[in-house]
């Protein structure tokens, strides 16, 4: 029998992105055939740590933060998921993300379960010290569940290549010896990969390829909105304009900046590492507010900042012909729903951005092996399995007359619960 309850630590009636990943699996169920016993397993996390994270600011006081761990499916090979730093973040946020990192692992192939993890704090409101105290103090807190071979982390938003390598020293401090392959995304210097700060806006650029050669648009001289311009927005632009695209407008989170002639990456890329963000930007010849930006007319939208972002308010407005999910979770269900009608193609974040962690696969291989691949290898298996992935889903979605997000889960449900089944459930 199945049993529909709720977790008691959720409150049902505000479940943020943890609920709109529920209604993902509702949308998928039909689909399992006899796997559809075990489903309630994908709706629940396997284990979540809370931990509070205390550090002495440079002025002497002391600030307490509340990270997280969840660790959501573990199935099919250890956690593995990004951290992420940001005032916003929440248990449900980081459910939800754990558990997209379970569908996205399962969607591209690499042997992981999914996790996420991530502290409630704004890190620009940090010295680099701070920063630092906050990362190692985090990382002794969740050493508990994280290791090679149990749950490795990543970069996710906030984070990059200096945290992951605090993170690794200070587990190796822990541990007693050093193992690289404790978390990805790490210099290259000290374990990390060639092409892994790449990777997820390259995974962008790879499924829109393929996504714009089914509906017949040509890559050059499409016209291509983006929000978020850091490390999956702002390679994805690089990537895109490389190929002939023109970037006509970009949103972060200080402003909006269009200009219908395509803007010039490589000096907003300049502009925003001199200021902080794309606003304020000369060469754009015009700004939108932060609303408007959905309403502005493309061939390919591609939203890479945070979840939640199209909902039902703004869906109606957007006039594009291809959606590229770089971020995790940007569109509510319902969304999902106006966008399918209104004939849009969406690739899922579980299918697009998974880039980035198929490179973190990579890296976790060379780091065990300690055998170094070139870059155009791993440009090359990328692209490989991206495309294979995306064809994959592609058929799914024809045979089935589903969206390529349904098909995605389908797929990778599909995977994580026969693993689930073949493994049983007695210790
Ligand atoms: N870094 C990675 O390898 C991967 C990241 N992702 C997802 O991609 C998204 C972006 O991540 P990263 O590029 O790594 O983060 P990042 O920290 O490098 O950049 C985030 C970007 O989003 C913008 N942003 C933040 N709040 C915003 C708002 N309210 N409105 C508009 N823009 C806003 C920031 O200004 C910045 O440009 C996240 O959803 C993350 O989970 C997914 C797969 C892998
Ligand atoms: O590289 C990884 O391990 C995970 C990246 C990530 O957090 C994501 O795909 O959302």
């Amino acid at each position: 029998m199945t049993n529909h309850a709720l977790p008691s630590y959720l409150n049902a009636d505000d479940l943020g992105p943890w609920g709109q990943y529920l209604k993902q699996i509702d949308r998928v169920t039909p689909h399992l055939g006899g796997l559809s016993r075990w489903v309630e397993t994908l709706k629940r996390p396997k284990r979540i740590l809370v931990v509070d994270v205390p550090i002495e600011r440079d002025d002497g006081t002391i600030a307490h933060y509340e990270g997280y761990r969840v660790q959501h499916n573990m199935s099919r090979g250890p956690g593995k998921g990004g951290v992420r730093f940001h005032q916003d973040v929440t248990l449900s946020e980081v459910m939800a993300l754990s558990a997209w990192m379970t569908v996205k692992n399962a969607a591209v192939n690499v042997p992981y379960g999914g996790a996420k993890g991530g502290i409630r704090v704004d890190p620009k409101t940090l010295s680099k010290g701070e920063l630092q105290r906050l990362t190692r103090r985090y990382t002794s807190e969740i050493s508990l569940i994280i290791g090679p071979t149990k749950d490795i982390p990543a970069p996710d938003v906030n984070t990059n290549e200096q945290v992951m390598a605090w993170m690794m020293d200070s587990y190796a401090m822990i541990e007693g010896n050093l193992s690289t392959g404790v978390v990805t995304g790490k210099p290259i210097s000290m374990g990390g990969s060639l092409g892994r700060r790449e990777a997820t806006g390259r995974g962008v650029f790879v499924t829109g390829r393929e996504a714009a050669a089914k509906r017949g648009v040509a890559i050059q001289g499409a016209r291509i909105a983006i929000q978020g311009f850091g490390n999956v927005g702002g390679i994805a632009a690089n990537m895109f304009a490389d190929a002939g695209a023109k970037i006509i407008a970009v949103q972060d989170h200080t402003g909006t900046v269009v200009h219908q002639g395509g803007l010039n990456v490589a000096e907003l890329h300049k502009h925003v590492a001199e200021t902080g963000g794309v606003a304020g930007f000369a060469g754009a010849e015009a700004t939108q507010d932060r609303d408007s930006f959905w309403g502005i007319e493309s061939d390919i939208l591609v939203p890479a900042a945070l979840e939640q972002q199209i909902t039902a308010k703004n869906a109606g407005q957007i006039r594009t012909k291809i959606i590229l999910e770089g971020a995790n979770g940007p569109t509510t269900p319902e969304a999902d729903d106006i966008l399918n009608e209104k004939d849009i193609l969406i690739v899922p974040d579980v299918l697009c951005n998974a880039g980035g962690v198929t490179v973190s696969y990579f890296e976790w291989v060379q780091d065990f092996s300690s055998f170094f691949w070139s870059e155009e290898e791993i440009n090359a298996r990328l692209t490989r399995i991206m495309q294979d992935a995306f064809n994959s889903v592609w058929e799914v979605s024809q045979e089935k007359k589903v969206s390529l997000r349904t098909a995605t889960f389908i797929l990778a449900c599909t995977r994580v619960l026969a693993a689930r089944e073949v493994r049983g459930l007695y210790p």
